[in-house]
């Protein structure tokens, strides 16, 4: 018998997220049941990039497949911004949606600190307003960005108490690596944020028990950076050329992550696949949000999701 070189274990995020689409489903069924209210998320979209269309109707499909209200608001890429603010007024002010997301990135005669400051935070399913940032920041309930919650839910249910864990979050956005960091935190992890200007960061990622890649680079994380038996969370989604030269040729690609899988694997303790890991989390987040925001404004205690 010749031995395997060690594999590291599938994180199936597509399998746990459609649990969780489940659990919400149920949940919304006997919010609706017990105070006739059902769960509405908004989408906003503005102009016609197709991977946001096809986002946007995923989007919506899982949302009615929850058994939630689900409307789409397509915009032309021309609208003006006080047209798309005039819009949210609206949301925010409609007693039936309970979730607000206005698709980014937006149009660049758009300016989107202002459209995300017009939302109302306790309707902002994406948690990008200041006010929930504010919020996670000091440990107060609020919305949590949906990327970053599915990323916790992930590593809860592998790995059990994060307490004391070394955490390394590689990358710095607002939408994933800060409230990612922020989450590990309050999960009693020690946690290190590395971005671009992070010096020697295949050694500092060495060091961590938990790994969680928010950068965009296609496939920057090699084999080389991950301690033995570590957790790895790969939050990017990469299109690249397809590795069949003639399939490339004709303009097909295929999704990576910012981990170098393969390599990766032979290393790691557990890793998410790129795609079927952290992304379908996502969008199950984005509905517990938006149930979570519908039972708040009904002053109803929300269930526990995702344990
Ligand atoms: N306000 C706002 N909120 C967002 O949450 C938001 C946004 N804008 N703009 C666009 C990005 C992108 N995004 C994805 C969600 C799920 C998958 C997903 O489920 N991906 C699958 C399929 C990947 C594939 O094959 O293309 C997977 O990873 O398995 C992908 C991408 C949410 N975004």
């Amino acid at each position: 018998m010749t031995a395997d070189p060690a594999r590291a274990t599938l994180i199936d995020g597509k399998a746990f997220a459609a649990a969780l689409v489940d659990q919400v489903a149920a949940a919304a069924a006997r919010l609706e049941a017990d105070r006739g209210v059902k769960p509405g998320l908004a989408v906003v979209i503005v102009g016609e990039d197709p991977a946001s269309q096809i986002y946007v109707r995923n989007k919506g499909e899982t949302t009615q497949r929850a058994g939630m209200r689900s409307d789409t608001h397509r915009l032309p890429e021309t609208t003006p911004q006080g047209d798309l603010l005039a819009l949210i007024g609206e949301l925010n002010a409609d007693a039936g949606i309970h979730g607000i997301l206005v698709q980014l990135p937006l149009p660049a005669h758009i300016d989107s600190a202002a459209v995300l400051a017009a939302i109302d935070p306790d309707k902002d399913v994406d948690g990008f307003h200041v006010v929930n940032a504010g919020r996670l920041a000091v440990g107060l309930p609020g919305l949590v960005p949906c990327t970053p919650l599915g990323c916790l839910m992930l590593l809860k249910h592998e790995l059990g108490d994060l307490t004391g864990l070394n955490a390394v979050v590689v990358g710095r956005s607002n939408i994933v690596g800060k409230p990612m960091a922020q989450l590990l935190l309050g999960q009693s992890c020690t946690v290190t944020i590395a971005h671009s200007r992070t010096r020697d960061l295949p050694a500092l990622c060495r060091t961590a028990d938990i790994l969680v890649a928010a950068v965009g680079r296609p496939e920057m994380v090699r084999g080389d950076w991950i301690k033995p038996g570590a957790t790895v969370i790969d939050v990017g989604i990469n299109r690249v050329p397809s590795r069949d030269p003639e399939r490339a040729a004709a303009g097909k690609t295929r999704v990576v992550g910012d981990v170098a899988f393969d390599e990766a694997a032979l290393v790691a303790g557990r890793i998410t696949p790129v795609p079927g890991g952290v992304g379908p989390m996502t969008i199950a987040c984005l509905l517990a949000n938006t149930y979570t925001a519908a039972c708040r404004a009904a002053g109803v205690e929300p269930e526990p999701l995702g344990a």
